[in-house]
């Protein structure tokens, strides 16, 4: 590596910020060993004065974690300080983040003070943390609209305060690539002392410049990123770990710098922090999202058959995704029906392409994306059995209050024959779920539930919308429903109903093998 940015990740302060009900103390703690296993170089992981819960979480990280510095923010005032720095205390090493804004609005109408009362301020605070730690970062928030040279005056007190890292962050991610870079060569250009420090970027997302700012800086001569995972944060959010580090890794070729991060970590750590916060990643976020390594059309699936970087920059392994995905809608050709089929052990001579994709046309338009299940059932059926579910649901009745245990009672036709059970549960769809599994018989292990509204107001619609895993193979079901008990027991039967289709296609496959 020509030249190495440190990789600062805030996920657990600035993305914390942006949580509508904060992390418990476990969840931080959880999501600290994640963080650290991605091996950044600081990880800043709460705000100890803000609250005990916090002070307590922070303590706490920093008596578990070793590895990267642990931080904690601090106003430019004494009591934050002091709080931070008996937080840090049990950590391996520390650094204490202190900051005050500098651009004229902030001072006037937030802080109610001159710039330099505000530099005062940052000079007594720095001195005081460095009574605690030798690592000290501050920030001049709104950097970006602060007056370039107000700025260079403030950074360099700073510096001579003992600041060892200096941050100049896009709070309100105003600014443009090209403006923010010049920023930050006008202070590596104009303050004296400046090589005693080492220059950070802190840029949010509100003109989805975040990524895109704080890779100018790094072209500038910054060498700190700070950032999250998924990219949460206050507002739009920060500037995503994910993507900032894999620019630098991919790209290290055209930015001659690089940086530290396991990048296989990346896809668990954006899978736990999106769960844990419940912000869930939009399916097509670069790096992390559903369809980051999807390929659904055939011109792109038959390219990346044929050599996998036509179409991906990177392979999904890099990322730590498991692998890239094929999907088979109707926008599909030729080329990755035969690969699929090919996958599951069947030759050209098993099938006749034309009329083979001609049913496959047809399902994919009829409902979207086209599974392995099908392809094989319009081998061996000819035909597509969609319409001839095995199990009908005939009723479903739930009862749930804060007192009692819930309970349900799912009636299920199956074929001639008229089923039911009841069961009890955690709630009503659990209960409903344990009623339908006494009745197929199958117990499946559902890896993805996911419920929404559709509609508008009282008038909306659940849906529901899951994976499950039966005997190794993954189904998805969905379900619609005016109440969402219901709903999600039409997604369940819609699983039981694929399985049993599954189930039916391989016994046919086994005779005809035999016959
Ligand atoms: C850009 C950022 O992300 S900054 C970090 C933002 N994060 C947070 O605010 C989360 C944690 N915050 C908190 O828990 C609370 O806001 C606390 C404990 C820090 C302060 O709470 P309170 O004392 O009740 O004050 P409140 O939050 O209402 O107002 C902030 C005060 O801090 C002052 N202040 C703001 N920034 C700074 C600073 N960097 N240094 C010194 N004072 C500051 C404000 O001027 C205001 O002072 P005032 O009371 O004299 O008007
Ligand atoms: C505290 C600072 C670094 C911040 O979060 C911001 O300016 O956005
Ligand atoms: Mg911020």
């Amino acid at each position: 590596m020509q030249d190495k940015v440190w990789i600062f990740d805030t996920t657990l302060r600035d993305g914390e910020q942006a949580l509508k009900a904060s992390l418990t103390e476990e969840d931080k703690i959880l999501l600290a060993h994640t963080i650290s296993r991605l091996n950044v170089d600081v990880m800043e992981v709460g705000f100890p004065v803000s609250s005990p819960a916090d002070f307590r979480a922070v303590q706490r990280i920093a008596r578990e974690i070793s590895g990267p510095s642990i931080c904690g923010l601090a106003r430019a005032v004494s009591k934050d300080i002091e709080a931070c720095g008996e937080a840090l205390r049990p950590a391996e090493k520390s650094r204490i983040h202190t900051f005050i804004a500098t651009s004229p609005l902030h001072l006037e109408h937030k802080l109610r003070m001159s710039l330099d009362d505000a530099t005062e301020m940052a000079v007594k605070s720095i001195k005081l943390a460095r009574n605690y730690t030798d690592d000290v970062e501050f920030s001049c928030e709104d950097a970006s609209r602060t007056p370039f040279d107000d700025l260079c005056r403030v950074v360099e007190r700073a510096i001579d305060a003992g600041a060892s890292t200096i941050n100049l962050p896009d709070t309100v991610g105003y600014v443009t690539p090209d403006e923010y870079a010049a920023m930050i060569r006008h202070i590596r250009n104009n303050v004296p002392n400046i090589d005693k420090a080492r220059l950070s970027v802190h840029c949010h997302n509100d003109l989805g410049l975040a990524v895109a700012n704080s890779i100018a800086a790094v072209q500038a001569g910054a060498r700190q990123i700070e950032c999250t995972i998924n990219g949460i944060g206050e507002r739009a959010g920060n500037c995503s770990l994910e993507e900032a580090a894999m620019i630098l890794k991919m790209r290290e070729d055209h930015l001659q710098v690089g940086c530290d991060i396991r990048s296989e970590e990346i896809y668990r750590a954006s899978r736990q922090v999106a769960k844990i916060c419940n912000m869930p990643v939009q399916p097509n976020k670069a790096i992390v999202g559903e369809n980051a390594f999807a390929h659904s059309s055939g011109i792109h699936q038959d390219g990346v058959l044929k050599a996998q970087n036509t179409y991906e920059i990177m392979s999904p392994e890099t990322v730590g995704v498991p692998n890239n995905q094929l999907n088979m809608t109707s926008r599909s050709g030729r080329h990755v029906i035969e690969h699929r089929l090919s996958e599951l052990g069947y030759q050209k001579s098993d099938y006749d392409m034309d009329s083979l994709y001609e049913s496959f046309l047809a399902l994919a338009d009829q409902k979207g994306t086209v599974y392995d299940y099908d392809l094989e059932a319009m081998i061996h059926f000819n035909q597509i059995t969609d319409k001839d579910d095995f199990y009908q649901l005939q009723f479903v009745n739930a009862s749930s209050n804060s007192q009692s245990i819930a309970s349900a009672t799912v009636g299920i036709a199956m074929g001639e024959q008229l089923k039911q059970e009841a069961a009890t549960g955690n709630g009503p769809v659990e209960a409903a779920f344990l009623a339908l599994e006494r009745i197929t018989g199958k117990a499946v292990d559902i890896v993805e539930y996911n419920l929404d509204a559709t509609g508008q107001g009282a008038s909306s619609l659940g849906q529901v919308d899951m994976i499950a895993k039966y005997d190794g193979r993954r189904y998805h079901g969905t379900g619609l429903a005016a109440d969402v008990v219901e709903a999600s027991v039409h997604a369940m039967v819609h699983v039981y109903n694929l399985i049993h289709r599954a189930a039916k296609v391989s016994s046919l496959k086994q005779q005809r093998k035999a016959g």
